[in-house]
Formats: structure tokens, sequence, C-alpha cells
């Protein structure tokens, strides 16, 4: 799989965000999407999952060399991020099932185990509601993880993680991202220091 921005540009209202931005995104290579606060990280991030458009410039999806419409590439594509609300009123069982309805579960994978690698057996009828902000977001983070696409998005990605979490990500990162097109969005080395490339949004002012 590969994503292509051609002079991508994105404003909203009379303020550019980025501009003039080209760039190619390939499976089996790792990127990190990088800037301050506030610089466009989700915005591209958004463009290159297709949920917003481009305001000037081209942006371009192929699936073993075929081109796939911006409306389709949600299913080749997990992504984990901050504003991604977990239905609060379901168990951790619900979540799963859920989830797995629409997405498929990666070879060797199953609820059973997926839990086991939350370490949350025992929280498993307990209301997502409840779980704590790091719960969560370990939870976010195993879904995409888990998820058979080729595509794996990752917004923030230890956003209310403590150190066991920032480690247990890492190790999410070794056990199941070979072969697959992995973004991260970040300011935050620790949780993109492996990528092998780095855009740097401030360079498209
Ligand atoms: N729908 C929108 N309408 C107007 N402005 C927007 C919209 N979405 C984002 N912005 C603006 O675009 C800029 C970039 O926002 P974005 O969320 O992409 O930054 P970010 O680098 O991801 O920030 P952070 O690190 O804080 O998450 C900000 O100035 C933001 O206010």
């Amino acid at each position: 799989m590969s994503i292509t921005l051609e002079n991508a540009g994105r404003r909203f209202n009379r303020d550019w965000i980025f501009r003039k931005i080209s760039y190619t995104f390939q499976t089996g290579d790792s990127y990190a999407i990088l800037g301050p606060n506030g610089s466009g990280k989700s915005t591209i991030l958004q463009l290159l999952n297709g949920s917003l458009s481009p305001s000037e410039g081209k942006v371009s999806f192929l699936s073993a060399a075929k081109p796939i419409e911006a409306e389709h590439i949600f299913r080749y594509l997990s992504l984990a991020a901050p504003y991604l609300e977990l239905i609060e009123d379901f168990t951790l069982n619900e979540v799963i099932d859920f989830h797995f309805k629409f997405k498929n579960w990666l070879p060797d994978l199953d609820k059973g185990k997926l839990i086991d690698l939350l370490g949350m057996q025992p929280h498993r009828n307990k209301l997502v509601r409840y779980f704590s902000s790091g719960m969560k977001q370990r939870l976010k983070l195993a879904l995409a993880f888990g998820s058979a696409t080729p595509i794996l998005m990752l917004d923030e990605p230890t956003s209310n993680l403590d150190t066991q979490g920032v480690a247990w990500y890492l190790n999410l990162i070794e056990q199941f991202t070979a072969n697959r097109l992995l973004i991260v969005c970040s300011n935050q080395e620790q949780e993109y220091s492996f990528c092998h490339h780095r855009l740097h949004i401030t360079d498209y002012k």
C-alpha cells in the first residue's frame, strides 16, 4: 500500500495550516509526523486517512498498484487517537466484540489473547466508563494494533500512559508492525524514536 501527497495543502477559513507537501508513505516502513501543538499533525493525519480533503493538491491511495477512493481507505487502516471515543456504556468484552464486527483479527489473535495482552482479565465485565484514562488509552492501542489492516495510524499514542505503559506500547510496536505502514503523530521522542522517516510540519508553513 502507499499514500501519496502531491503539493497537498490544507487551510481552515483563511489560515493555511500547511502547504505544498509532496511525500509518499509506503507499506513496511514507519513514519513520524512531527511538530509542536497546533502545527497540523492531526490535520495531515485526517488527509491521510481520507476523512478530510486537501484544500489544494492531491492525496492518492494505492493497494497492489490499484487506486483506492478516499472514502474507502478506512477499510485498510486502524487509527488510535485521543479524539476517537470508546463506547463508554459497553464493557471491555462488548467493546472488543463490537470493534471486531468491523475489523478482522490479526492472525493468531483473539479476544482472550487481546485481553491477556492488555492485562485486563479481571476487568472483562467492567464498563469502559469506569476505566482510568491510561486503561482507555491501552484499549484504543490494542484494538488498533490487533486489527488486520495494512495501515496503522497513531496520534499521540502514549498520552495518559505511565512509564510501564510506554514500555508496553513499545512492545506492541515490536510485535505488531512488521509489513505494515505505520504513521505516528507526535511531539514526544519516546513514542516515535524507532520511526525510519520523519516529516516536520514546520517545513511546510
Ligand atoms: N475544523 C477546524 N476548523 C478550524 N480550525 C481548525 C480545525 N481543525 C483544526 N484547526 C486548526 O488547525 C491547526 C492545526 O490543528 P491540529 O489539531 O492539526 O494540530 P496538532 O499539531 O495535531 O496539535 P496537537 O499537538 O495540539 O494535537 C490549529 O490551529 C487548529 O486550531
